[in-house]
């Protein structure tokens, strides 16, 4: 019955390739959101190849749709280039949502990033972001690789109970992981996503390919060979090299239970996703922090200011990292101290959390979050939602929606305090940017409590102990732009970071 119905608008490209060839390759969001405008509806459909996307460019369709309708809007679409012959099926982020594995997968993973898991990190994640600190104010100009560890280095110590070195492969392997899913999953990349007969033509022609799926995998599952922790250990017990962490506890649990091949099978991509979900996207979100920083010197007052308020003299204890460090080391067993600061209080600084939003909504990781699949012809507004059709939430078009966030390219962590000066004609912050930015339904981010953390421990550490700008005798504004891939970050530019005086 639903054949009564028209696609929602959208243009439409050639016969064979639809839009194949006139995707846009820069910020596809932006285009995506003035098509919107240009077919007079936020919700927008074209095709590629034989496969129907369809885009949603506002806050509406999308809670309409992915949240409300979750059952079905839920799936990821297929891909053959990088599921099957990347064998990246198995993955957390590609798993088919009617796959038992899929809610076994979350069920691990909630467990293992949950706030009661993550409050026995933050002694570990206090360290790491002091140590990116300090890293920060000895070689500004290094800023992408003192996050690119910041971030490995947590990930790796709670998920394997790993310590990285200083030029660990490690810190650059996720980057390149993310990197090469970003190509690899681009949509009308591969023609065999769409016909899976032209394979072999693929295989034949594109002459990438040959690299794409070894190095592909290696990266991705790359932590996994090799780690004492990943061995299931009653024997790693026994031998005293045990490390508590995530993986060695699910593989040896304390009721001595001996884990199958299959459940080996699925710690393993559970492991996998933690190194790949926080690989690039605390690091994205972190390096468009420092930057907006350097440009908003106002903000850094403010936010230290609280800081001081809430914690006098206190946090200035933290001075040291090696002092600290032989704690941070058995992470997983360490509380704070008494007279410490409490880590708890760090999370819950309303202006550094309003930073964090705000740096979120400016400058979103995850522009189109990640692709879903709706898996029944749907009717929505008038429109047929074809079955199998790719679902791309437009995260971007709705951060930066005027009704929602007014002045939407002003960057104001105000717009998300209550009754503050800018937020004069609304009585209430303007809503969490939080609730777009980690993803809908049944796929939302796993990750976002521990990324939250994260990134609020990076924030605190960094005010707390650089002071952030432009260099002096800059000539023209800093004109603010942004990369394009699966994540997204503002691109660098020269900032200088010097250290403050604490007595
Ligand atoms: C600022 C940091 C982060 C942002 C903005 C972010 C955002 C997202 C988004 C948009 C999705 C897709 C949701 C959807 O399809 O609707 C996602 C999925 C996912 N994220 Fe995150 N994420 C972040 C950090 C993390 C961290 C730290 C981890 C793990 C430690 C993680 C693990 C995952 C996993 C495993 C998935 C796949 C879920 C699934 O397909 O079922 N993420 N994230």
């Amino acid at each position: 019955a639903s054949t009564r119905y028209n696609l929602p608008p959208g243009p439409q490209g050639g016969f064979i390739l639809g839009m194949r060839r006139l995707l846009p390759s820069v910020e596809p969001w932006k285009t995506y959101a003035r098509w919107s405008q240009v077919y007079g509806d936020p919700v927008i459909s074209f095709r590629v190849y034989n496969r129907h996307i369809v885009v949603l460019n506002s806050a509406q369709a999308i809670s309409d749709l992915l949240e409300r309708k979750a059952e079905i809007y839920s799936d990821r679409p297929m891909s053959w280039m990088y599921n099957v012959i990347c064998d990246r099926g198995k993955a957390i982020f590609n798993i088919s949502s009617s796959n038992p594995r899929h809610k076994q997968y979350r069920k691990i993973l909630q467990s293992g990033l949950g706030l009661r898991a993550i409050r026995e990190y933050l002694p570990l994640i206090q360290q790491e972001s002091l140590r990116l600190a300090l890293g920060l104010i000895q070689s500004p100009e290094q800023l992408v690789t003192h996050i690119q560890r910041n971030s490995a280095a947590v990930i790796m110590k709670v998920a394997f109970g790993y310590m990285i070195t200083d030029d660990d492969p490690f810190i650059k392997v996720a980057d390149e992981a993310s990197r090469i899913s970003g190509w690899a999953t681009q949509p009308g990349r591969w023609l065999v996503d769409h016909h899976p007969i032209s394979m072999f033509q693929d295989i034949l022609w594109k002459s990438p390919f040959n690299e794409l799926p070894h190095s592909s995998i290696i990266s991705f599952l790359a932590p996994w060979n090799g780690m004492e922790t990943t061995r299931p250990s009653v024997e790693g017990k026994a031998s005293g090299i045990h490390t508590d962490c995530f993986t060695s506890r699910l593989l040896s649990p304390d009721d001595g239970n001996i884990c199958s091949p299959e459940d080996v099978d699925t710690i393993k991509w559970c492991a996998g996703a933690l190194y790949a979900g926080a690989g690039d996207t605390t690091v994205s979100a972190i390096i468009s922090f420092v930057l907006l920083m350097a440009l908003h010197p106002e903000v850094q007052v403010k936010a230290r200011e609280e800081i001081r308020a809430t914690f006098g003299d206190l946090v200035m204890n933290y001075t040291d990292v090696s002092s600290t460090s032989s704690r941070a080391r058995d992470l997983t067993h360490s509380k704070a101290h008494e007279d410490d600061v409490d880590l708890n209080q760090i999370s819950r600084l309303p202006y550094l959390n309003a930073i964090m939003k705000e740096v979120l909504r400016f400058a979103p990781v995850g522009n189109m979050a990640l692709p879903h699949r709706v898996t029944e012809e749907d009717v929505y507004r008038g429109y047929r939602i074809p079955k199998d059709a790719s679902i791309i939430a437009n995260v971007w078009a709705v951060l930066h929606d005027p009704s929602i966030y007014p002045e939407p390219f002003t960057f104001s962590p105000e717009r998300f305090m209550p009754s503050s000066p800018s937020n004069s004609e609304r009585s209430t912050p303007q809503p969490d940017s939080k609730q777009w930015s980690f993803g809908f339904g049944k796929r939302a981010c796993p990750g976002i409590n521990f990324a939250e953390t994260t990134m609020l421990f990076a924030m605190f550490n960094i005010l707390l102990r650089c002071k952030i700008s432009l260099p002096s005798g800059a000539t023209k504004p800093v004109e603010v732009e942004f990369t394009t891939g699966i994540t997204s970050h503002i691109k660098l530019f020269p900032i200088v970071v010097e250290p403050i005086q604490t007595t």
